[in-house]
């Protein structure tokens, strides 16, 4: 803690990363994130919001039970119900983070908590110190600090430090700031507090205006000494600030910045990966460190400059973040010492049974596809590591679709090993086979969204899609992989449902 240059790396991919619209993490996917997140080395993890959903407290609470290593956080508004639900769940862990927040900026006072600034301030410290009671650890929040009053935030600030805030966050909740205004505007807090050394500030920056990680850079120069992100910048609106951006950026520029992370770097790339699939939401390629493209050398000048010497365009190592580049080729005549080995490049380790399943599927793939490119690794693993069980396997499908004729799908699902068969015509062949689905299931869905994209290129590739799809009240996010697209369309569907289904078997305790 008295290293003034080690920055805090506070993760909230599971909280306002979630808020993004269309993306519902369970129990299960939450957890495995979060252990991805203790591997990649994050200092504080913020689980969730206890009081939303019993779902997202029982997720803050199995990771507070099971993840050592990282603060687990949860966020709590200014009230003593949601922080007495906060504290329920974050009990159980080695070091837990009470979060709560209250909106400083006269916008949110007036029209949002229709209250006066005395009231926030009275309210704000009451919340701090109620919190205080439980845990020696608490945040606070000024939400939309940099649309507040200058004078009026740093009262709260020092009123909320004296009530026994931990750490002091000043968050660009709409976007709105840029660097250098940022920069002025976190010395002039950080200044006008006395004994600011015993406080972490914190910044917590959004995308509206493509600087969240710029921002959130300017920041930490000007003295905090956390910084607020999520895996691949998902989150409200625009998105946060990106976790991988910003390692990556004190990592390169580490002469400029001279600030210290303890991360794992060669994590980087499989946690991206991870949240890009447990959450639906694809990663562009063009997207910094983790992207596609990123390490991608397209023109003839560029190739011949990164063959003669790789620093001419590359300003990192694609190795660093965990990104692999293997000359050796798999195939359906590779064995599996050479798949075995390649895992572990990839910085899988498996048990001897998931290899075995893996190599299976590998053979699968290999029978129908002539090279199997790391990405199609991945995306075997990531099939295979789906995180509920299946209750509902594909096992047969069969469609007919043309020009001027009712598309019919034929499909089987196996339900505990056991065949089930129902044929259903729909306004496409993806529909008609959901509805053949739904028939066996006795499970209706809608499907509201689904992206398709290849794992690699050539008319081989893999298929990835990834759906969304609403049971009842809410949207799961389903997963399938194929080298035929309609398959990996029903896959994904029946992932969904599969999801559905195991939350169901929970919610009934069975
Ligand atoms: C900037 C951020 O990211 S803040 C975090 C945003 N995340 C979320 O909202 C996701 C989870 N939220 C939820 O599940 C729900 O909104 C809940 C459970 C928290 C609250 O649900 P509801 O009780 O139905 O209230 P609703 O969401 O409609 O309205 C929010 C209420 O909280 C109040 N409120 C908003 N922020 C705060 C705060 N920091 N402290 C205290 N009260 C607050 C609002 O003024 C409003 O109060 P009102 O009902 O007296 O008008
Ligand atoms: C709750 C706070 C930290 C937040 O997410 C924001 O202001 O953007
Ligand atoms: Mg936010």
């Amino acid at each position: 803690m008295n290293d003034k240059n080690r920055i805090f790396l506070f993760d909230t991919t599971l909280r306002d990363g979630e808020q993004s619209p269309g993306v519902s993490l369970n129990v299960e996917e939450k957890l495995e994130i979060a252990q991805q997140l203790a591997r990649l080395g994050v200092d504080v993890i913020e689980a969730g919001f206890p009081i939303a959903s019993p779902g997202d407290f029982q997720a803050v609470k199995t990771i507070a039970q099971t993840v050592k290593g990282p603060i687990i956080a949860g966020l709590a508004r200014a009230n003593r119900a949601d922080i007495e639900r906060a504290w329920e769940a974050l009990k159980y862990a080695e070091n837990p983070r009470i979060h709560t927040f209250l909106a400083t900026s006269d916008i949110h006072l007036k029209y949002k908590l229709q209250k006066t600034r005395s009231e926030m301030l009275a309210q704000a410290v009451d919340a701090v110190k109620y919190a205080r009671q439980f845990c020696p650890d608490v945040e606070f929040s000024a939400e939309d600090a940099t649309r507040s009053d200058l004078d009026f935030l740093a009262e709260v600030v020092a009123a909320v430090i004296s009530a026994g805030a931990t750490v002091v966050n000043l968050p660009d909740t709409v976007g709105y700031t840029v660097p250098e205004e940022f920069e002025k505007f976190m010395r002039t807090i950080i200044e006008r507090i006395p004994n600011n050394e015993q406080v972490i500030f914190s910044v917590h920056c959004h995308d509206d205006l493509g600087l969240a990680v710029a921002n959130s850079l300017s920041g930490l120069r000007a003295g905090a000494r956390q910084v607020e992100c999520t895996v691949n910048g998902i989150g409200e609106r625009a998105g946060n600030a990106s976790l991988e951006e910003i390692i990556m950026a004190l990592y390169t520029k580490h002469a400029f910045f001279q600030k210290e992370v303890n991360i794992k770097y060669n994590e980087i790339y499989k946690t991206s990966r991870m949240v890009s699939n447990l959450t639906g939401m694809l990663i562009q390629s063009n997207k910094a460190i983790v992207g596609n493209n990123a390490f991608a050398h397209e023109s003839g000048i560029h190739q011949d400059g990164v063959l003669k010497e790789r620093t001419t365009y590359e300003i990192m190592s694609p190795e660093l973040v965990g990104v692999h580049k293997n000359n050796l080729v798999l195939g359906k005549h590779s064995g599996r010492h050479a798949f075995k080995e390649r895992l572990l490049e990839l910085g899988y380790e498996l048990s001897e049974a998931e290899l075995q399943k893996a190599f299976a599927l590998f053979k699968d793939l290999a029978d129908k596809k002539k090279e199997i490119s790391d990405d199609d690794i991945e995306a075997l693993l990531k099939d295979q590591g789906r995180s509920v069980p299946e209750k509902f396997t594909l096992e047969y499908l069969h469609i007919s679709s043309g020009t001027n004729m009712i598309p019919t799908a034929t499909v089987r699902l196996s339900i505990d090993k056991m065949p089930f068969e129902a044929a259903a015509t729909g306004s496409g062949p993806m529909e008609a086979a959901c509805h053949a689905v739904d028939k066996i299931t006795d499970i209706y869905g809608r499907l509201l969204e689904y992206k398709l994209h290849a794992v690699t290129g050539g008319k081989d590739a893999l298929g990835e899609v990834l759906s969304k799809v609403e049971i009842g009240e809410k949207i799961y996010n389903g997963r399938g992989l194929s080298t035929d697209i309609i398959e990996a369309s029903v896959k994904s569907y029946v992932h969904a449902i599969n999801k559905y289904y195991y939350e169901k078997q929970h919610e009934n305790g069975s």
